[in-house]
Parts: structure tokens; C-alpha cells; sequence
């Protein structure tokens, strides 16, 4: 049987209601939450582009055909130069911009090589997950910050880095 999340999907693409609903494209969106030694990678958007100057996981839009891992993957080595594995889904939304909606795929990962590079932003660091809520992040990142922060104790995250 089909998830909720995937029955609002599936609606958001073929409800001739919700696409009247919707302003411009509906993008997918693969983004990685890296862990290493209790800290957790972010990395800020450059000017000119879409919601500019936020700080956000690394991660990109699924070219067609791709599956979302392939993605994922590729738009890490893009962003970082780096090569990670997926340890698993952690969660999922869709949320409206003005101008467009994107559905979120977020994934843990594990880094295994490479020295991260700010290849496509204006920079990287690591943060403590009770300092998540106090960086500006895309409005759709709210209640996966919301998620992250209650999930990722001090003792949790020193087990995955
Ligand atoms: N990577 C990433 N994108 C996010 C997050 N939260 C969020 O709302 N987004 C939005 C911003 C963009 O509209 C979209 C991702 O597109 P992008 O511009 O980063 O994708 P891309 O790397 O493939 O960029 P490009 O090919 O257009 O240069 O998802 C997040 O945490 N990480």
C-alpha cells in the first residue's frame, strides 16, 4: 500500500486541482545530512540563485531519469567533492514556494572520502545540532531542523560519527 507521503505525491502531480493550486514547477530535491563527531555539515547558498544567502544540506535537484539516491550522490561529489554512503531516509516533505514547490528527500550519510570543498556555495561548516534553530534555513527546512534537533542527542550523534 502506498505511504501517505507518497498518495500526496502522487496527488500533487495528477490532481488537476492541485496543479491549478500550484505556482511553477514541482521539483525533486535530494539533500544529505552528513554527521561526523557530533557535528553536522551545512553549507550556504550563493547570491543569485533561489532563496540566497540561506544555509541549507548539501543536495540538488534530480535530473530526469535519475533515481533520487543517483542524485543524491552525484550532487554531493558536485558540492563537496566528496564520496558518501546512504544509511537511510529520514525524511520527506513537499512545501509550496511562491514561484515553486519541492519535494524534499533527506538522507543520512556517511562520509567516506575526500576534502570537503564549497565547489557550488559560498561556504561549509560543521554545527552542533542545538544550533541548527538559530541559523536562517529555507522555510521548507523548518520542521526537518525541528525533526534533526530532537533526534540527534549528544549520544546519538557521537554513535554515527
Ligand atoms: N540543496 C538543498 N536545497 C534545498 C534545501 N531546502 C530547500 O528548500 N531547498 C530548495 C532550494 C532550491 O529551490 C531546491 C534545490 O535546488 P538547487 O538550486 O540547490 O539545486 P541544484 O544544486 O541542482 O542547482 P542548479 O542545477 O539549479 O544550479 O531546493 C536544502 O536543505 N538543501
Amino acid at each position: 500500500m502506498a505511504s501517505k507521503f507518497t498518495s500526496a505525491i502522487v496527488r500533487l502531480f495528477h490532481d488537476p486541482a492541485e496543479r491549478r493550486r500550484l505556482q511553477g514547477p514541482i521539483i525533486e530535491v535530494a539533500i544529505a545530512i552528513i554527521v561526523r563527531d557530533g557535528e553536522i555539515l551545512v553549507t550556504r547558498r550563493k547570491e543569485g540563485v533561489h532563496l540566497p544567502g540561506l544555509w541549507e544540506f548539501p543536495g540538488g535537484k534530480r535530473d530526469s531519469g535519475e533515481t533520487i539516491r543517483a542524485c543524491l550522490l552525484r550532487e554531493v561529489k558536485e558540492e563537496l567533492g566528496a564520496t558518501v554512503e546512504i544509511e537511510r531516509l529520514f525524511w520527506e516533505r513537499s512545501h509550496d514556494y511562491a514561484d515553486r514547490t519541492v519535494i524534499l528527500h533527506a538522507y543520512f550519510c556517511r562520509l567516506l572520502s575526500g576534502d570537503l570543498m564549497p565547489l557550488a556555495s559560498q561556504e561549509l561548516k560543521w554545527i552542533r545540532p542545538d544550533s541548527l534553530l538559530s541559523l536562517p534555513f529555507p522555510e521548507a527546512n523548518r520542521p526537518l531542523l525541528e525533526k534533526l534537533a530532537k533526534e540527534l542527542s549528544r549520544d546519538s550523534l557521537e554513535k554515527k560519527g
